[in-house]
């Protein structure tokens, strides 16, 4: 039977810089298969539907909750996100590797489901420099940048669980980090297999 890809999980605290550093490493990198959220937020100015996310009603996205559609979904600043169950089990079963960027609750609990999963935590610098990240980007008032630092410190809390800590300081340094990550793990994976197949022999080969 072919080997299953691998699920990647990039997560962290708003404003860290998932978003930047996942469009970097998607320029760079053709092996992975980014996989499309669904979310009842609207669209921004140049996002579009199907390749920035799949942009849905509230209703809609309740009824994939409903109908088990979704692998994991948060409610994060008043709006849902979620990951599509049939497109991450067919790709993975083809054997190639998704990738997924998500919000911390999200990833938690992708790591109840599939803990083979290979999570990753994106740091800030300092949390000075996460607060000029989020001031820097504009779109919160004061009220919704203190609490999006109050819920960082929390989510940063979460790092323990997490297998994999890369700091964001320079996109493309983080960037390389992940790289080397996604590497390390299909090294591992080869190693396994090889032992695997010691052990049975070599009537295997
Ligand atoms: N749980 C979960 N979080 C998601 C998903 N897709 C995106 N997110 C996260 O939702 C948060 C808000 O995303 P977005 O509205 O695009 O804003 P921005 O990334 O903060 O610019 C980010 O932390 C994303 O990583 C998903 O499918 N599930
Ligand atoms: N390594 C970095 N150095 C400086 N600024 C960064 C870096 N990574 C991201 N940023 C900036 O920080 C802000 C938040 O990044 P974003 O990708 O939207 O974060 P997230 O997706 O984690 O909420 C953006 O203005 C982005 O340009």
């Amino acid at each position: 039977m072919e080997e299953k890809g691998i699920l990647f999980i990039l997560s962290g605290p708003s404003g860290v810089g998932k978003g930047t550093v996942r469009k970097q490493l998607f320029e760079e990198d053709s092996d992975l298969q980014y996989s499309i959220s669904v979310t009842t937020r609207a669209p921004r100015e140049g996002e579009q539907d199907g390749t920035d996310y799949f942009f849905k009603s509230r209703e809609q996205f309740e009824n994939m909750i409903e109908n088990d559609e979704l692998i994991e979904y948060a409610e994060y600043v008043g709006n849902y996100y979620g990951t599509p169950k049939q497109y991450v089990e067919d790709t993975l079963n083809q054997g190639k590797d998704v990738f997924l960027e998500i919000e911390v609750q999200g990833a938690m609990k992708v790591r109840e489901s599939l803990p083979e999963g290979v999570f990753i935590f994106l740091f800030p610098p300092s949390l000075e420099e996460l607060k000029n990240r989020i001031m820097h980007r504009g779109t919160e008032s004061e009220e919704l940048i203190r609490n999006r630092l109050l819920e960082a410190k929390k989510e940063i809390d979460m790092m323990d669980a997490y297998d994999y800590v890369v700091v964001n300081d320079e996109i493309e340094r983080a960037v390389r980090r992940i790289q080397s990550i996604v590497v390390s793990e299909h090294c591992k994976r080869e190693r396994v297999a090889k032992q695997y197949k010691k052990a049975l022999g070599s009537d295997l080969s």
